[in-house]
């Protein structure tokens, strides 16, 4: 079943430049993908158009479906169909709130649990993001709390309500590389536990090759190659591709050389 379809979609600003082309993808109950392309590519304006959540000023044309709701002429809010983690969890959270608050925020709202029942929730949803101490964190501010362990939070509210797809806008490039690795992991392991759908974003292709089966890659807000990723790896067909590939093997290259 396809939950999310992208047709056609095109982005202009004010002044009627195209910031984003003709894009078109789909992401299937279960399916891993990524979007993949340099800053500036249109990765982020595309998914933010996904949640109904562009700029002002910016307008879009083509077809969005996500669960069948046309995202660009009637936006509404699918927080329960799709969730989203971003680059930096301060975004996401709120100084003012503990962690344990945040996560339930949405098992009030949508699921409607109260009481014990919600206190064990939250409970679960952090044991699901692997932070085991978990009385402490939920009694923890943001600000208590290391990037990683921020990011894990931000992650157990995107998956509170079991939402079929989970959009992740850069979610491990603000965090250091052994953190990044973690979360990479827990990533993994959570959209197979609950069989999750993930559209990853990313400007890193060694990244997302860890955790996607699919990429599209996009530059100057057009895909110009599409494929599994171990394929697009191995046989890049576009030269800009081709070019994202070698530059990950060169930086691979020179820290094996530097590897005692
Ligand atoms: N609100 C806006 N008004 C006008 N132009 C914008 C706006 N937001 C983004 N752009 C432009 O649209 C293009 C795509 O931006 P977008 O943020 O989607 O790129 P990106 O691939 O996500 O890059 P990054 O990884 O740096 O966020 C860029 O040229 C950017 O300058």
């Amino acid at each position: 079943m396809t939950l999310l379809t992208v047709d056609g979609l095109t982005i202009r600003d004010a002044s009627g430049k195209t910031l984003v082309e003709d894009v078109s993808f789909a992401v299937g109950a279960g399916d891993r993908v990524a979007l993949i392309g340099e800053s500036g590519s249109g990765k982020s304006l595309t998914s933010l158009a996904m949640m109904g959540l562009l700029p002002p000023g910016l307008t879009a044309s083509g077809q969005i479906r996500l669960d069948g709701a046309d995202m660009i002429t009637a936006p509404q809010g699918r927080g329960q169909v799709a969730a989203v983690v971003f680059q930096e969890p301060l975004t996401a959270l709120d100084p003012l709130m503990t962690a344990g608050r945040q996560i339930a925020a949405p098992l009030r709202r949508f699921q409607g649990l109260r009481g014990a029942a919600l206190r064990s929730a939250v409970h679960d949803n952090l044991a699901a993001v692997r932070l085991t101490d978990s009385d402490r964190i939920a009694r923890s501010y943001p600000h208590q709390l290391s990037g990683g362990q921020r990011q894990r939070v931000a992650i157990a509210m995107a998956l509170a309500c079991k939402p079929r797809l989970l959009i992740a806008d850069e979610p491990t490039t603000a965090l250091d590389v052994t953190v990044q690795s973690e979360i990479l992991d827990l990533l993994d392991r959570v959209v197979t536990e609950q069989g999750t759908a993930l559209l990853f974003i990313t400007h890193d292709l060694p990244v997302a090759a860890r955790v996607v089966h699919d990429t599209h890659v996009l530059r100057d807000g057009r895909i110009v190659e599409s494929g599994p990723i171990a394929r697009v790896i191995a046989e890049p067909s576009h030269p800009y591709t081709r070019t994202l590939v070698d530059s990950a093997r060169r930086f691979d290259t020179a820290l094996q050389r530097r590897r005692p």
